[in-house]
């Protein structure tokens, strides 16, 4: 899959190394996922009194809404050091015994993508959950000889994006599961309150609103929406960003009062207009739009069916009148018997 390029991916890009300073560093700084949050606070505090090691974490939600900037908090909070690395970067089991075996007592070591350990990886990593020990073989053949290492009492922070892609075994060993949502508009106008005030440019609340409704729920895009109106606001000479300069900005970014851009829309109305608001098939729309099948499945479509755009049903894509009326489009007399919503497998 090609790297986005998008605007509005909700993936890392290069240009979002200014990401780093809008980072929260203590829990208290962190906006929205209150119930992660204050269960976090807890296990946190009853951990630190004990002055034991916090139990494994994982962080499960899609991208750009807070597992590394979580994970680091953890570790900050705990007061231990924090070591990342990421599922796979680490190619075999010796280079993570090499990382288990330079851990302090109760330290973090971070694992992003961990869906993506090899299983040989895993092997080793399931003693060290468990009973912070490496079994490990030494030589080969019948030289070879297992030896136990025991290893400091730590905390593995796990995050993904794909949970249904971990292994039971793994997804069973940790003890403090946590899975992100999606951030309401009113949490991501405090996010970019929040950074605005970082970057030192004024913000007033109805701009605030502005970038938080266009940021598809995500806080990665709300500090990349917010770096780019600020170019915007300092190329006019504005002293703060409000609505106006907000939604220019926006517009001329091509990102939409709902946080579409140009790709989105060319599939809502492609739909719309070329299939009738459908029900249209996923492998139909790919070649309409000459893109892979699973660009279309994994990119575009899942903020689609989240704004409730989109459904997905068994005869195909299907636009909602929500989607018509955003698209300022009549629509269209649809049987809904036609729409197969009960019928058979999808394509
Ligand atoms: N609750 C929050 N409050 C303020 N800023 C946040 C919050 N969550 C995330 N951010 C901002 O969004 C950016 C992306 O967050 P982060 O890198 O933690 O996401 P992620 O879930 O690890 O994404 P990925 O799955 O791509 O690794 C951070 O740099 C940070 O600036
Ligand atoms: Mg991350």
């Amino acid at each position: 899959m090609k790297p986005p390029a998008r605007m509005v991916s909700p993936e890392r890009r290069s240009d979002d190394v200014g990401d780093t300073a809008l980072r929260p560093q203590q829990l208290s700084e962190f906006v929205g996922q209150q119930q992660a949050r204050a269960n976090l606070s807890i296990f946190i505090e009853a951990a630190r009194k004990r002055g034991e090691a916090l139990d494994h974490v994982l962080f499960v939600g899609p991208p750009g809404l807070g597992k590394t900037t979580l994970a680091q908090i953890v570790a900050r909070e705990l007061g231990v050091g924090f070591r990342a690395t990421s599922g796979p970067v680490i190619a075999k089991a010796g280079d993570l015994a090499a990382l288990l075996t330079n851990l302090e007592e109760r330290d973090v070591l971070f694992i992003d993508e961990i869906h993506r350990l090899s299983p040989a990886v895993e092997e080793v990593l399931y003693p060290a959950m468990e009973d912070f020990q490496l079994d490990l073989i030494i030589g080969e053949g019948p030289a070879a000889r297992s030896v136990k290492i025991d290893l400091s009492k730590f905390t593995l922070v796990g995050a993904t994006t794909r949970a249904g892609l971990l292994t039971n075994p793994l997804r069973d060993r940790f003890g403090i599961p946590i899975r992100l949502n999606f951030y309401t508009v009113e949490e991501l106008e405090g996010i970019v309150t929040r950074g605005a005030r970082v970057l030192g440019v004024g913000m007033t609340a109805d701009g605030a609103n502005e970038i938080a409704r266009r940021a598809r729920g995500t806080p990665r895009i709300a500090g990349r929406l917010l770096r780019r109106v600020r170019d915007f606001a300092s190329a006019a000479d504005a002293t703060a960003i409000d609505r106006a300069i907000a939604d220019h900005a926006l517009s001329a970014l091509e990102v939409d009062a709902a946080g579409l851009d140009a790709m989105d829309r060319r599939y809502l109305t492609t739909i719309a207009l070329n299939y009738g608001g459908g029900p249209v098939g996923v492998e139909t729309m790919a070649a309409a739009l000459s893109e892979p099948r699973d660009a279309i499945e994994d990119i575009i479509e899942p903020y689609l069916i989240q704004c409730g755009y989109l459904q997905r049903t068994p005869r195909g894509r299907l636009l909602t009148s929500h989607a018509f009326k955003h698209l300022g489009m009549a629509e269209p007399n649809r049987d809904p018997s036609q729409f197969g919503l009960f019928g058979d497998q999808e394509e």
